[in-house]
């Protein structure tokens, strides 16, 4: 549970990314508990006269941004987005990323995807130095999910079915996730790619190569990570 002073910092860092979203933006709208504070001051800023047209990631996102009265476009008809904000589980300073704890993986990649610019927003409990402490969430088609389990095992996860309050997690697009301990994640790059060979994964919590800005705010200081475009 997070607690006051957490929210603040995930408050300060929605601020920042805020402040990137520019007249007639397409924007990506994340999912989660930093997004949300994303969104709603963006609400703020529409309702003082900014135009955008939000895209959501998620139906809870989707949800919420139709009760703040955002226009929205359905993200599988945008050919491009200007400027996404999510939140994520874990990142480290290459700018990689492990997302999904809210099950919303799938659609917040197509989602950074389609950005010409994705910022992340965090409080100060989520940079690390490798990837791995936070189990990678993986989107699996029930029809394959003895197939992946297999195939997960093979490369040294262990793969837990989530279940969330009694009953198994069932995400947006009809799947199963499994929260997947690979233990630290030395090379986040080939994991990702070796997800993707698998049939029946839709697809998984590791970002590489997707983010532009992270803003962690910590305490009363933020600090930005930046691609590195060198
Ligand atoms: O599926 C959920 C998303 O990837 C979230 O962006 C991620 O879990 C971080 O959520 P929060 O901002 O609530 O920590």
């Amino acid at each position: 549970m997070a607690n006051d002073n957490q929210n603040l910092e995930k408050l300060t860092a929605a601020k920042a990314a805020i402040a990137f979203v520019k007249n007639n933006d397409v924007v990506g709208l994340g999912t989660g508990s930093t997004a949300t504070l994303a969104i709603k001051e963006l609400a703020k800023l529409i309702k003082d006269g900014l135009k955008i047209t939000g895209v959501p990631s998620s139906e809870a996102t989707k949800k919420l941004a139709i009760s703040l009265g955002i226009p929205l476009l359905e993200l599988g008809k945008v050919r491009s987005i200007d400027v996404s904000i999510d939140g994520a589980d874990e990142f480290t300073k290459e700018l990689n990323l492990i997302k999904g704890g809210g099950g919303a993986l799938f659609r917040e990649k197509i989602m950074a995807s389609l950005s010409k610019k994705t910022i992340i927003v965090t409080d100060g409990s989520k940079l690390v130095e490798k990837l791995g402490a936070f189990k990678v969430p993986i989107e699996v088609n029930p029809n394959a999910e003895k197939y992946v389990m297999i195939k997960l095992k093979k490369l040294k996860g262990k793969p837990v079915k989530r279940i969330e309050n009694g009953k198994i997690f069932i995400t947006d697009n009809q799947n199963y996730i499994f929260d997947t301990d690979f233990g630290l994640i030395d090379d986040p790059e080939k994991l990702a790619y070796e997800l993707n060979q698998i049939d029946g994964v839709l697809g998984h919590g590791i970002f590489v190569n997707l983010t532009d800005i992270i803003f962690m705010a910590k305490g009363d200081y933020i600090t930005s990570y930046h691609k590195n475009i060198g």
